[in-house]
Order: structure tokens, then C-alpha cells, then sequence
């Protein structure tokens, strides 16, 4: 099998186990990954980070957005270029105006674009991802497309996939175009990559 499908067929499989969690299992997942989250910060101040609005039973950030709100972290969502396949980073607050996108994510309505260099961290949702890099996403290629150039820029954010831990599988094949990652945190721990991105 070649590895688009492979990947097609996890993505199937991963997305339908992360959509079977219980509300319960999700709002505990939300609590503990706020944990990780805080524990890999730290004390820093001003920090810009790029996270997302969960959706199709991904790891919900809400109780991160609480506490980066109470710390004065700017907050920015993805939002789907009009013409592109690739993103931008508008502002958000918790009570922002939000928008539905042709996949029915909300996104920020009116908020300040950020050039993506000026973000210090960004997380990024996972449809699944193992130990060793190996990462999958929805299968649009819009994060890896965004962050293509990343090399060129005058200086990077550092990337995290965040995930709940039941989307862990044992290898994921990388491919060429395949942005690398700085770690996954989940529900139960930070993976840290070996190398650095
Ligand atoms: N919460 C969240 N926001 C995000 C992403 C994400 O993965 N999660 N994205 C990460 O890239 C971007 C959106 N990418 C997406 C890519 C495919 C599908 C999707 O549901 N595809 C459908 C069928 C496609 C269609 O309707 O035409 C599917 O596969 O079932 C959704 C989002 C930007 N915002
Ligand atoms: N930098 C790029 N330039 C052009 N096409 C790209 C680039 N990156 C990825 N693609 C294309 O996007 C498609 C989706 O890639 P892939 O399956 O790896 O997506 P993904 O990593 O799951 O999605 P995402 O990046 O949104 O999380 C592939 O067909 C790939 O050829």
C-alpha cells in the first residue's frame, strides 16, 4: 500500500477514536493537557501563540485559552486563505466574533493579522503522531504549506502538535514536505523531539 493511503486509512481510524471519547473524557483530556501545556511555558512573559478552536473530537485548548487570557498571552487561530491552501494567524480573545469556514471551524471575524514569524509558539492540532516525528494532520497540508519557508524567516516559532494520547499509533511515515515538530504534549506528557527543528 502506498503512503497516501496509509496515511488515509489512520486518519480514518484516529479521527473516528478521538470523536468516540465522552464529553467526561474529553473535559478531563482539556484539564490535563492545560497541565502539560503550562509546565512547558513556563514564566515567560508577552508570548504570542497560535493554537486553534477544537473540532471532530480533537483535544479541546478552553482551559488553556482561560489561563493564557488571565496571563496577558496574545492569542492567535489559524484561518484558511481565501484563495490559497494555506493559513494566516488572526487574533482572538475568549468572546471574539467568530466565523465558520468551508470545513465549519469557527475563526476569528475581525481579528488583527499577525506575520507568522512574530508568533513564539503555535500549536498545532494532530490527527495522529508517534514518538520517533512522525505526525498526521487533517490531510490538507495547510500547516505544512504555511510553514514551508520557515528556514528563510528572520526568526521561527517553535512548533508543537497537540493531541490526545489515544491518537498515539506506532509509526507514521514521514514525508518530504512534512514540517518538522519541537514535540506533541498531550493529556499525559510532553514528547520531546531528539532533534531540534
Ligand atoms: N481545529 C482545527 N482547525 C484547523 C485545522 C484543523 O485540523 N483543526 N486545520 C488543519 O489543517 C485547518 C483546516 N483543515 C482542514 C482540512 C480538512 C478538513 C475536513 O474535515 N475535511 C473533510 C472533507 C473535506 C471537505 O468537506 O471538502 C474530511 O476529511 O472529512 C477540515 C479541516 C485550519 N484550521
Ligand atoms: N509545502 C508544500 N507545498 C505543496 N504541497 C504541499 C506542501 N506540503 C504539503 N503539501 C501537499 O499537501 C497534501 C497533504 O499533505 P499531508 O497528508 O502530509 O497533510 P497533513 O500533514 O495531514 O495536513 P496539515 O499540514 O494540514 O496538518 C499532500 O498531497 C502534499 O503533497
Amino acid at each position: 500500500m502506498d503512503i497516501a493511503s496509509q496515511k488515509s486509512q489512520m486518519r480514518t481510524f484516529l479521527r473516528r477514536t478521538r470523536r468516540n471519547l465522552s464529553p467526561e473524557q474529553q473535559q478531563d483530556a482539556a484539564y490535563r493537557l492545560s497541565q502539560v501545556i503550562r509546565q512547558h511555558v513556563g514564566q515567560q512573559r508577552n508570548v504570542k501563540i497560535a493554537l486553534y478552536h477544537a473540532n471532530d473530537g480533537e483535544i479541546d485548548l478552553s482551559f488553556f485559552i482561560e489561563q493564557c487570557h488571565k496571563r496577558d498571552f496574545e492569542l492567535y487561530m489559524p484561518v484558511i486563505h481565501s484563495f490559497k491552501p494555506t493559513l494566516w494567524f488572526a487574533r482572538y480573545s475568549p468572546g471574539s466574533a467568530m466565523y465558520s469556514n468551508r470545513f465549519g471551524i469557527p475563526e476569528p471575524l475581525h481579528g488583527e493579522p499577525i506575520a507568522p514569524w512574530q508568533l513564539n509558539l503555535v500549536l498545532l492540532p494532530l490527527v495522529g503522531f508517534d514518538t520517533a516525528g512522525g505526525r498526521l494532520g487533517m490531510g490538507g497540508g495547510f500547516y505544512d504549506r504555511t510553514f514551508a519557508h520557515q528556514r528563510r524567516w528572520p526568526k521561527k516559532p517553535k512548533l508543537f502538535g497537540v493531541a490526545h494520547e489515544c491518537q498515539k499509533v506506532e509509526s507514521i511515515p514521514v514525508e518530504a514536505w512534512d514540517i518538522p515538530l519541537a514535540g506533541v504534549f498531550t493529556d499525559k506528557q510532553a514528547y520531546l523531539s531528539r532533534q531540534k527543528p
